[in-house]
This record gives structure tokens, sequence and C-alpha cells, in this order.
């Protein structure tokens, strides 16, 4: 065991990277008398790129694996991470990263679309391990706890966020496949007794043979799924949602998780963007294979493509893609203005913060004009698009939910060890030809196994036994420490979920349930069951597998509090120690633009505060050192504060933004540190620390809100210059100097 009390702050991308260059340095000002190490591990998508290709890379360029290290640290319990939101990357991005590093200097190779020799294989196989969602499986060696604070909610309920209005007459709705072809509908799952190594294989019609995957090992009482989209049911529905979209007169939306389920999802949203541009595409098909578009990676690529046509030929497809808008269902836009669509970017309209999103504004999307309209939200598959079709009914059948009054619905999620369809991806396969794909275990026995069609999307998923025992635990524990009803949202109608069921009646026997009110019910019936409470004010700890977890905890956030990033986002890693997630949302993109447009930075730090309180705390505990615990009260303290005196960044230029937001925290950390009385070294310490802030208050506001309003220069996206995002985030001398004095 490490002797050096450590806590890892993760250097990640976008907004929460801009905020730590403010924040960070307050945070090692706070912890440097106390005995605890603050070092940070860079896991931005450009550090992840980089750390692939060191043998391109001069000697200074190269950056280690930190994600890697990070991965073996979580198996240790002296793990204290504190892990803010990354991206997880697209195509588009992806290649928008490797192109900034190119330009600045960084001799990485292209990526390869159709690699051909077996360098450039080599090439793409290392960029696959950093695209989509390649950071979070790897640390989440735990299951998940996430909830609203009890200040927060207080705080939502005395300055309730906007809510759009909902009426009956709302055309909103939700388009599933159902029992049409679906994951949902095909789903297999069985239980292995004892540990085995499965394969993988497809059998063609003609015979042939091939291995798609030759090892998964598997643990004893795991649980194995496996399933298929078929491409002929997902074409069908696709078309008819289109239709019924134009003959609605709602505007077509699609919410899909391409970030997460990095092989399946792009290859829906493909087929999407395909069905809806059909006629476009049919028409200028040679053109389209000549310039290599894959609409994978959204309709955009066709629109960026296009501009290296001749001038005639670009104009004609141009006015081919204005008479496809014309001719389809009104689509949803990303940025009206931009005239980017919902289909443009698979990374752009992610499901999680996306629907939650539209059921705020009263189930309303943006329209071309930049005007709202009801919306047709298509979810293909069928296991959780009921969750929030039975939102929408409700809100329908009662008006919008009220911030001032409800109660919340807390998750404890399910997700150690990749459980899950989140691990799915390096056993997602497109089906080559029609055949069938079976999973056979070590003695040959097939475990499962379906028949298939060309181009029909199969994958596996596993979820392994220790971490269903785990979440079941912490689901009593929750349960019992809140007194509140704890639902596990599974449908016993499908497979998977029988399978956990099952488990989960077998371990909740091994604790003390008594007086504890604990149900299992289908995802959309837990869901009606948690309104009907949250109506009520009362709360109901919703227990779910990681899909859920994920769509959960921004959706009640959205509502309950405005903003997945004032949630507490803890995972007890089974061994021990500690990872501390940061809210429970992403790396909001749009906050970057913002801030070099006109240097305000609109991300709201809350989720870094909460996890920081209990980082400490497993210091104190890990370590027995009493003084991480002083500062663990202490910053619970300020945070309390915080809310009351309302110092998140404000909407607006002009008004505090992020670093404005750090300076009060500082403020009110400082105070509560000479407050306490337990550590009268800490406490003297920062008395004059506290007396200058308080002092200096109106100087630092006003030095941090001059610079606004103005472009800023932060040197890059994917990789801002340390030097210069560093200078534009700590923009106030006399808050600097104030700190140097710690
Ligand atoms: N834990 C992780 O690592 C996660 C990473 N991601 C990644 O983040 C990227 C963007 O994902 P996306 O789905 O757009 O979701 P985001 O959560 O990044 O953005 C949705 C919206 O939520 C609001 N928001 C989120 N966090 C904050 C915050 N701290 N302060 C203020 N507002 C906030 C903002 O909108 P508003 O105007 O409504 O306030 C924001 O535009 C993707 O690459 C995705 O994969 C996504 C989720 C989790
Ligand atoms: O890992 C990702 O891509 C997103 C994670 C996420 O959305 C979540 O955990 O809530
Ligand atoms: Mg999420």
């Amino acid at each position: 065991m490490s002797t050096v009390p450590t806590i890892i702050y993760t250097k990640t991308d976008e907004a929460p990277l801009l905020a730590t260059y403010s924040f960070l340095p307050i945070v090692q000002a706070f912890t440097k008398h106390s005995g605890i190490t603050v070092e940070t591990r860079d896991i931005s998508l450009a550090g992840r790129i980089i750390a692939q290709f060191p043998e391109f890379l001069a000697e200074d360029q190269r950056i280690g694996d930190h994600l890697s290290e990070l991965g073996a640290l979580t198996l240790t319990p002296e793990a204290n991470i504190i892990k803010l939101p990354n991206i997880s990357a697209s195509v588009p991005q992806l290649k928008a990263a490797v192109a900034e590093l190119q330009a600045k200097g960084y001799a990485l190779p292209d990526f390869p679309e159709s690699p051909q020799t077996d360098a450039e294989k080599d090439i793409k196989a290392r960029y696959a391990k950093v695209m989509g969602s390649a950071v979070n499986p790897v640390l989440r060696e735990g299951n998940s706890d996430r909830r609203a604070p009890k200040a927060v909610k207080d705080y939502a309920k005395a300055h309730p966020h906007s809510m759009g209005a909902w009426s009956g007459d709302s055309k909103t709705s939700v388009g599933t496949m159902g029992g049409n072809g679906d994951f949902f509908s095909n789903e297999k799952s069985v239980t292995v007794a004892d540990a085995t190594d499965v394969k993988i294989t497809f059998t063609g019609a003609d015979g042939s043979v091939k291995v798609l995957k030759d090892s998964t090992p598997l643990k004893a009482g795991e649980i194995l799924d496996a399933t298929f989209m078929s491409k002929a049911a997902l074409v069908s529905f696709l078309g008819e949602q289109i239709a019924k979209a134009k003959s609605e007169g709602v505007l077509f939306s699609l919410h899909m998780k391409a970030t997460m389920m990095k092989v399946s999802d792009p290859i829906i949203f493909g087929h999407a963007v395909e069905v809806f541009f059909k006629d476009l595409i049919a028409k200028h098909a040679d053109t389209i294979k000549e310039l290599g578009v894959d609409f994978r990676n959204g309709f955009g690529d066709l629109v960026a493509k296009i501009e290296k046509l001749p001038a005639d030929k670009k104009a004609e497809i141009e006015a081919d893609i204005q008479a496809a808008y014309a001719n389809g269902p009104a689509l949803s836009m990303v940025n009206s203005d931009k005239g980017i669509t919902n289909l443009h970017v698979p990374s752009d309209v992610i499901v999680d913060a996306s629907m939650p999103a539209m059921i705020r504004a009263g189930g309303k999307v943006w329209d071309a004009q930049g005007k709202t309209g009801d919306t047709l939200a298509v979810i293909p598959d069928s296991s959780y698009a009921g969750v929030y079709q039975a939102v929408i009914d409700f809100c329908k059948k009662n008006g919008p939910l009220d911030p001032k009054t409800m109660g919340s619905v807390p998750n404890v999620g399910l997700m150690a060890q990749a459980a899950e369809e989140y691990g799915s991806h390096n056993k997602t396969f497109e089906a080559p030809a029609k055949g069938t794909i079976s999973v056979t275990d070590a003695a040959g026995n097939v475990l499962l196994s379906h028949e298939v069609e060309a181009g029909d999307i199969w994958r596996a998923c596993q979820t392994k036994d220790a971490p269903i025992q785990d979440w079941v635990k912490l689901a009593v524990n929750r349960a019992r420490a809140t007194g509140d009803p704890a639902v596990f949202w599974l449908d016993k109608n499908r497979a998977h979920d029988a399978q956990l069921i099952a488990k989960v009646e077998a371990y909740l026997k091994n604790h003390d349930t008594s007086g504890l009110e604990i149900k299992i019910l289908a995802p959309a019936d837990a869901c009606t069951y948690s309104l009907e409470r949250i109506v009520e004010g009362k709360d109901t700890i919703s227990v779910t597998g990681n899909v859920l977890r994920d769509y959960n905890t921004d959706l009640f956030p959205i509502l309950e509090v405005g903003t997945s990033a004032k949630m507490l986002s803890i995972v007890p890693l089974m061994n021990g120690g500690g990872l501390f997630e940061t809210g429970a949302g992403g790396s909001a993109p749009k906050h970057v633009e913002q801030f070099v447009q006109e240097n305000y930075l609109r991300w709201d730090s809350l989720g870094e505060f909460f996890a920081l309180a209990p980082s400490f705390e497993h210091i104190a505990d890990t370590f027995k050192l009493p003084r991480a615990k002083v500062l663990a009260d202490t910053l619970d303290t300020a945070t309390g504060k915080f809310l009351e005196f309302d110092r998140s960044p404000g909407r607006k230029l002009g008004t505090i933004d992020n670093r404005g937001s750090h300076f009060y925290l500082a403020l009110y950390w400082a105070q509560a540190l000479v407050e306490q009385t337990g550590d009268l070294e800490l406490q003297a310490i920062f008395a004059p620390v506290a007396e200058q802030l308080v002092a200096n208050e109106a100087k630092i506001v006003e030095e941090l809100i001059a610079v606004q309003g103005k472009p800023v220069d932060i040197g890059g996206y994917y990789q801002p210059d340390d030097a210069k995002a560093s200078e534009a985030l700590r923009p106030s001398a006399t808050f600097k100097a104030i700190l140097e004095m710690i």
C-alpha cells in the first residue's frame, strides 16, 4: 500500500478541463499543509491519443498511458480518484483531435477509415482504443451511488429552475420497435454455473465458419446474454417513423448513445441517416462512394466531403439536400443557426441528456427556424424506451413536475466490471451474411445462438456475479440509510432481467431487510410508480442496471434540480478504493464555445465540490488522517454556504462565472477552516487567508468580471495550451496572490 495519501485529480476535456485550470490550484493550496498529495493524470482525448503512439512522437511529446495506470490503481484499497467527465469520442471528434495535434507538430498517423495494410490495421486498432466510452468502463471497478444531496434539493425548492409547460394535447411521443426484431425481443440469457471460456462463431448459410471472438472468459455465476437487432426490421421501422413524423406534423428526432454503445449505435445511426436521405443517396450513389462518405459518422460526413467537389456538382447535391429536407418531416436541430441537424453527428445528441432536456422543455425540441415544436423521439430498441414514454404520459396527464415540491429518485446502479450492455462493444458484430451466430463454452456446448441475416447487429453482454452481490448490498444499505423504498427496475419478461431477478431474490436473503420496502418492477412501471410518489414529495431509490443508471441519473436530476452537474456521484470500488465522479453529466461542449467567444464559463463545479468531500473522508479513513476529515467537513460547510448564497455561475455576462464561483468556494472554505476548532494549526494557517479573501472580495470579483465579453485564446480545443489556459482561467492577480500565501 502506498504510504502517501494521494488524490488523483483527472485531467479531462472541454468545460471540466477549463474549470480545472481554475479550481485545481485552489485544491492544491488548501491541501498543502495536510499531508495529502494532489496529483493529476491525463485521461483527456488528446492525452489518450498521444499515449497510443509513442514511437511516432518526439520524446518530449510523449505521454504515458495514464488511463491504464489508473485502471490498475482502482484495484487497490488506497485508490482515490476524482473523475471529471471526459469526451467519449465519435469518429468525427477523433479526427478533429488528431488534426489539431498534427497541426501542433505531433506526427500522429491519420485515422485510416478503411485500413488495407497490417500497419494501417494496427493504427486503426489503436485509435479504436480511445474511441467512444473508453475511460469510464476502465475506472468503474465498483457500482454507482448517485443522488442529489439534500442541500441541492433544498436549493432547487427555494430557487426552482424553469420547466416548460406540458399540455394534454402535446403530440410528443417515443417511437420504438417493440416486439419487432429489436434487442429486447431477441434477447437470450444464461447464467453459467462454472467458470469457462466462450467462443463466438458465425456459421454462414453456406457452411463457412468464422470465429468472431475466440476467447471471452466467464467466471462462475456470470450472466451472459446475446441478442440482435434485425437490419430489415430496423430499416422498415425507421421508414415508418419518418412517415409518421411527417403525417403528424411533428419534428423527427433520433436519440442514441453512439458514444457509449460505440459499435452498435453508430450502425443504427447510419441506417437512420440512410433511410431519411434515401432518395438523395440513391441519386448520388456513385459520388457518395467516390467521396468515401460513411453515414455512420453522420450526415455531416457528406456535408463536409462535398466541399471537395467541383462547384456545379456541389451545388447540385446541395439543392437535392434542400429538397430532401423539404420532402421529409421537419428534422429536430442541434444548432439551427448553423444548420446542424439531429442526424449530422452521432455524438451531438446523446439519449441520456437529450431526452430529459426535451421533457424538461415540455416535450419540445428545436426546429430549423429556431422555434420549438413537438417531436417523435425515436429510440429504436424497446428495452428502455418505455421509461421515457412513461414520463411523457405522466406529464401529459399531470402537467410538468414541480421542482419546488417534488421528491427525488436517487440511483444505485450496477456497473462494476463493465456490466451489461456497456461492456458489449468487443462482443458486438454486424452479421457478415445470412447464418447463425453462436456462443459455445469451453466444452463445446452451445450456450446461446441466433439465426441472423446480413447486416443484423448481434451483441453479447456479460454481468459478473460479484458486482451483482455488491449492488444488492448497496441498494439495501441505501434503503436502510434513508428509509425510502428501493425499486429494482427489472422486467421479468426480458431474458437478461429474469436471470438478474433470480440473483437479486437470492442475494436479498443475505441482508437484514426487515422493515424495508423493496420491490421489483418492470422499468416503465417502476418509473410511473416513482413519479406518482415524486409529486407527493416522496423519494424512491431506483436500483437499476448499467444503462438505466446512465439514463436515470440525467433524467431525474435534470427534472428535479435542473442539471445533473449538481449530483453526488460516488463509486465505492469493490476492493476498498474510492472513485469520486463529479456530477452525473458530461463535458458540456457548448460551454467551451461560449468561453472562447466571450470569456465566460458557465460550467458549474458543484459536482467537483461534492466529489472532493468524500474523497477527503476516504483518505481520513484509509490513512487514519484526521486532518483530511477536517478538510472534508469544512468543505461540506463551504458547499452548503455556496448554495445558500447562490454562488453558482450565472447565466449572463457581467455575473460571476465558473471562476467567480471557485473564488466564493475558497472564501467559504477558508472561513470554515477558521471557524472549526478541531485542528488549531490549520485554523491558524487559514486565518489570514480568510481575512484577505474577505477584504478583497469586491476587488477579486471585479478582476474576474472585467475580462468577460471578449474572445479569449486558450491555444486549442482538444489540447489547450497550459500556459494560455491557466492565464485565461485565473485572471485575478489578487486571488492568485492570496492563494500563494498559504
Ligand atoms: N462521466 C463522463 O465522463 C461523461 C461524459 N460524457 C461525454 O460528454 C460529452 C457531451 O455529452 P452530452 O450528452 O452533450 O452531455 P453534457 O452533460 O455534457 O451536456 C448536456 C448539457 O448539460 C448541462 N451541463 C452538464 N454539465 C454541466 C455543468 N457542470 N454545469 C452546467 N451545465 C452543465 C449543459 O446544458 P444546459 O444548458 O441545459 O444547462 C450541457 O450543455 C460527450 O463526449 C459525452 O460522451 C457524457 C456524460 C458523462
Ligand atoms: O462514458 C460515457 O461515455 C458516458 C458516461 C455517462 O453518461 C454516465 O455515466 O452517466
Ligand atoms: Mg450519463
